[in-house]
């Protein structure tokens, strides 16, 4: 066994792995990078891009069928399900290179295709070799979860890890768990022309802003989304040779739906198995690796960073989490996790994004919090595109500091940045109703809404004297 001993070891070659590794190579820094599977991780090859791919796919044929409000003849698009697997998987591998083996060799990475685990507090074993590295960063994401459903080992159920492997179209696609895997994947397999049931225990999009998220869930069900809330799955079954019987309780008694395809989607887990965590005294939450707000584990030679963090779980997330921890391993400075500033966007048709707290979040930790709302609907860029369901909600304190920003609408995963960005540098309304967006565009409503706050001044008689005051000057 050869012995390696570089400066860092990562452990996990996803969105974070990657990120740590290219940026701490690029400083001349010795990097060993670590990866059982497929460079890029669930991101590259299982998440987001085949999920936002598909999700085009879905668009354009959805497009089709709404043709008609813009004077041109709606046509049922035909759908062929194996080139769209093709497009899908065309999206990846035009993506691939920058993840590749290749890139990060070239970097100066030294690249293991191995699995990695702790030998004890300071020495990693993977494939051939043994790594005593001054610091450790163990970024090996998270799987999804089989919930233990009766009958569940006895069908061939879908994940986030197979579904982009169907070369045809599932019949019926049964979707346990509504959260953003569950409606973002409904939506698409309902526009490309399967039959779509979504089973959720609780709340679909439950962890959104109930106004905001049922703009959603209207538009699903309005294209043929069955969705069930508050259901309990009681039972799995195989129907036929391929198909599934799922058994179902809501309110209104029992049922059973029959699918040709089960997907679950009911939450993740952390890749924490096989690392031998307790060899290098690493602790674990009931999330994942237990890290202080600077990413750090019970081990001071190690961080966890991504999902297996037990945080957020999200790729800008990843980034943001290497971009934190580069400061103390490169440059002995420390950087602690800024959860306020964290946006996420549920990439449905209408798009959800949120940043900063919500709504209900905002009332119960602050006093005389204050909601800006600004809908769609008096945008005019949403009224050319015929776009206009949606909304933007600006949470703020009594004295006008953004909290928070809720948006639902097309492209508002492109809106929720600035809000963010106001999160951060501790901005007010003022600030957002002084910002200059171009018109026509959907990110005017941000602005609007903002300028909602100063509405009642207009209308003040004080403000209004002052005005008639002012005119005896000339
Ligand atoms: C369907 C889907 C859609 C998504 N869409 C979005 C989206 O639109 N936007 C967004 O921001 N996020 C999205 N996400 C979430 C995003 O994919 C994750 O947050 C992100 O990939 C996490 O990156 P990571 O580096 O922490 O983990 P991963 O990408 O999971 O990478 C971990 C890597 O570690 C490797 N590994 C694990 N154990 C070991 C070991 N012992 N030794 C060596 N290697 C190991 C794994 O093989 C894997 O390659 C989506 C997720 C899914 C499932
Ligand atoms: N657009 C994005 O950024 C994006 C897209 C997809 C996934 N992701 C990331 O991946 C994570 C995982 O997504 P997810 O949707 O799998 O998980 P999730 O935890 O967000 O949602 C799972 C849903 O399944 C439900 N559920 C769990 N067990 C169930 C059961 N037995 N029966 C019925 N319902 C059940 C839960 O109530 C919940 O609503 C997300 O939290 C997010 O961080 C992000």
């Amino acid at each position: 066994m050869e012995t390696l001993r570089p400066d860092i070891c990562v452990i996990g070659a996803g969105s974070a792995g990657l990120s740590v590794a290219a940026a701490a190579a690029a400083f001349g820094v010795q990097v060993v990078l670590v990866e059982k599977g497929r460079m890029g991780g669930d991101c590259l090859n299982y998440g987001c891009v085949p999920s936002k791919a598909l999700i085009a796919a879905g668009r354009q044929a959805q497009a089709m069928r709404e043709a008609a409000r813009f004077g041109i003849a709606p046509v049922e698009p035909e759908v062929d399900f194996r080139q769209v697997h093709g497009h899908v998987h065309d999206v990846i591998a035009a993506i691939a290179p920058n993840d590749s083996v290749e890139r990060f060799t070239a970097l100066g990475v030294q690249v293991i295709q191995a699995e990695a685990r702790f030998a004890d507090r300071r020495t990693v074993v993977a494939g051939e070799f043994e790594i005593r590295a001054r610091r450790f960063v163990v970024a090996t994401g998270s799987r999804p979860v089989i919930p233990p459903i009766e009958g569940i080992g006895t069908i061939d159920v879908l994940t986030n890890e197979t579904i982009f492997d169907l070369t045809r179209r599932p019949g019926h696609l049964v979707v346990i768990g509504g959260g953003p895997i569950g409606v973002e994947l409904a939506q698409a397999h309902r526009r490309l022309g399967s039959d779509v049931t979504i089973i959720e225990g609780t709340r679909a999009l439950g962890r959104e802003d109930p106004e905001i998220a049922g703009f959603a869930l209207r538009a699903l069900r309005e294209e043929g989304v069955a969705i069930r809330e508050a259901a309990t799955v009681t039972r799995v079954e195989r129907r036929g040779k391929t198909g599934v019987r799922v058994h179902v309780e809501t309110a209104d008694g029992a049922e059973t739906v029959d699918g040709t395809h089960l997907l679950v989607a009911a939450g993740r887990a952390p890749n924490v198995e096989g690392l031998d965590l307790a060899k290098a005294r690493i602790a674990l939450s009931d999330k994942g690796i237990k890290v202080n707000d600077r990413l750090r584990t019970a081990n001071r030679r190690v961080y966890a960073i991504g999902d297996v963090a037990g945080g957020p779980q999200f790729t800008h997330v990843a980034g943001y989490h290497a971009s934190l921890i580069l400061r103390p391993l490169l440059f002995r400075l420390s950087a602690r996790v800024d959860t306020s500033i964290i946006p996420r966007v549920t990439y449905c048709d209408p798009e959800l994004a949120q940043v900063g707290l919500t709504e209900a979040e905002a009332m119960a930790v602050h006093k005389g919090v204050r909601i800006l709302r600004w809908p769609l609907s008096e945008n005019d860029r949403a009224q050319a595109e015929r776009r206009t369901a949606g909304l933007a909600k600006l949470i703020v304190s009594s004295r006008g500091r953004v909290l928070g920003a809720s948006i639902v609408g097309a492209n508002a995963g492109e809106m929720i940045g600035l809000y963010g960005l106001a999160i951060g540098k501790g901005m007010g309304v003022k600030d957002l109703a002084s910002w200059l967006p171009p018109y026509p565009t959907m990110g005017e409503i941000g602005k609007r809404a903002a300028i909602a706050y100063f509405a009642g001044v207009t209308r003040k008689p004080l403000v209004r004297a002052l005005i008639r005051f002012m005119r005896i000057f000339g």
